[in-house]
C-alpha cells in the first residue's frame, strides 16, 4: 500500500531530515515510526501526502507515484497531523461527521461512524462541547476520530496518544487495530515505545534521519529475547555511574556483577543493564550486596523490552549526541 524507497529530504539550511529511508506498509498492517525529537518522522509523513517534497527517492501509494501525483496520494490517505486540529466553534461530533462527509461518506454513514467512534473512544460526555472548551486529550481523540471516520486505504497518525489518558489510550489502540482489520494500512508516529510494542506489527526506529532498525517487535528484541533487564535505583547519580562502571566489567572483583556487558545506561539515579539467564544469580547477589551496603535503594529484573532496544540504538540522550552514539552508553 505504501512503499518508501531511499528517500532523502534535505531542508534549505542543509538539515538532512530523512537520510536514505526505505520502508513499506501493507494493507492490514500497523506500522510504527519511532524516534527522538527531530528524528525525521513527521517529515516522512508529510512527504507521503505532498506537504514536503523528497530531495531524492520514491514514494508510492497503492503502486502509484505519490510525489508526481500528490492529489492522488491525498485521496488515498487520511491523516491525523501532529498539530491539534482547529476545533474552535465546532464540537467533536460535528467535526468528525464533517470530515467523514468530506471524505465521501453519505449522511447516514457519516452519522453512524461518528456515533461509533464517539462511543468507542468514550468521549460522549463532550461530543457536543465546542472545541475551545475541550481538554487537550479530547481534542486529540477528536482529531484521531476525524482521520478514522471515513479512512483512506492508508491512514497515518502523528502521535495520536499525546495528552490522552491511559484508559482512552487503550480504546484508541483498539480502534487502530480495527482499521487494520478492515483492510487499511496504518502508519503511525509515536514516542511511546511501550505502547508501540503492544500495538504495532512492525516498526522502524529513526535516528537523525536514518533507519537504524526495522522489523517486528520480536525481531528487534532478537537475541535479547531471553535476557532480563536489571534496573537499579542508586542513592545518587554518582553511585549510579559507579555501579554502571562496575557492572560493565571494569571492576569485577570478588563482589562484581560479572563481565562482558556493554549496555549499562545511567539516567539520573537509575542504572539499567541487561543480563543473560546464566548471569542472573550473580547479578542478583551483587544487587543485594549493594543494597545491604546502602548504595542501592531498590532493584528489579524484568524481561528485555523494545524500550531497552530503543535506548541502546538511539542512546539515552535521545539522539542529541552528534558524536559517537555509544558515548551515551556507559560500558
Ligand atoms: N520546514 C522545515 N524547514 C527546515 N527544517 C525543518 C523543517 N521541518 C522540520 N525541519 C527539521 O528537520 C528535522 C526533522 O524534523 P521532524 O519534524 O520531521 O522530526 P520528528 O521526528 O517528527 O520530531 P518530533 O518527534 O519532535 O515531532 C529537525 O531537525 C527539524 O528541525
Amino acid at each position: 500500500m505504501l512503499e518508501v524507497e531511499r528517500v532523502i529530504k534535505e531542508y534549505r539550511k542543509g538539515v538532512r531530515a530523512n537520510d536514505d529511508v526505505s520502508l513499506s506498509v501493507s494493507a492490514g498492517e500497523v506500522y510504527g515510526l519511532l524516534g527522538h525529537n527531530g528524528a525525521g518522522k513527521t517529515t516522512l509523513l508529510n512527504q507521503v501526502v505532498g506537504i514536503a517534497k523528497p530531495t531524492a527517492g520514491t514514494i508510492r501509494v497503492t503502486g502509484r507515484d505519490a510525489v508526481a501525483d500528490p492529489a492522488m496520494a491525498r485521496r488515498m490517505c487520511s491523516m491525523q497531523p501532529q498539530a491539534q486540529a482547529p476545533l474552535d466553534g465546532v464540537s467533536p461530533a460535528e467535526a468528525i461527521e464533517l470530515m467523514a462527509r468530506i471524505r465521501g461518506a453519505n449522511r447516514r454513514r457519516a452519522k453512524q461512524r461518528t456515533a461509533e467512534l464517539v462511543d468507542a473512544l468514550d468521549i460522549g460526555e463532550w461530543a457536543k462541547t465546542t472545541g475551545e472548551r475541550l481538554s487537550g486529550g479530547v481534542r486529540r481523540l477528536t482529531a484521531f476520530a476525524m482521520a478514522a471516520a471515513e479512512p483512506g486505504r492508508l491512514v497515518m497518525f502523528d502521535e495520536p496518544t499525546n495528552d490522552v489518558d491511559p484508559v482512552r489510550r487503550r480504546l484508541l489502540w483498539a480502534e487502530v487495530r480495527a482499521l487494520a482489520e478492515n483492510g487499511c494500512a496504518v502508519l503511525l508516529v509515536t514516542h511511546n515505545v511501550i505502547e508501540a510494542e503492544r500495538a504495532v506489527d512492525r516498526l522502524a526506529i529513526l535516528d537523525r534521519g536514518r533507519v537504524v532498525a526495522q522489523g517486528s517487535p520480536a525481531d528487534l528484541r532478537g537475541e535479547n529475547a531471553d535476557r532480563l533487564r536489571l534496573e537499579v535505583t542508586a542513592v545518587d547519580s554518582a553511585v549510579a555511574r559507579d555501579l554502571a562502571a562496575q557492572f560493565g566489567g571494569q571492576d569485577r572483583g570478588e563482589n562484581g556483577a560479572g563481565g562482558g556487558r556493554e549496555d549499562a545506561v545511567v539516567v539520573g539515579r537509575r542504572m539499567m543493564a541487561t543480563v543473560n539467564a546464566a548471569e542472573c544469580a550473580s547479578a542478583l547477589a551483587w544487587a543485594q550486596n549493594e543494597r545491604t551496603a546502602g548504595r542501592v535503594d531498590e532493584f528489579s529484573f524484568n524481561p528485555v523490552s523494545l524500550e531497552d532496544i530503543y535506548v541502546r540504538l538511539v542512546g539515552s540522550d535521545g539522539g542529541n549526541n552528534e558524536g559517537d552514539r555509544d558515548a551515551a552508553l556507559v560500558a
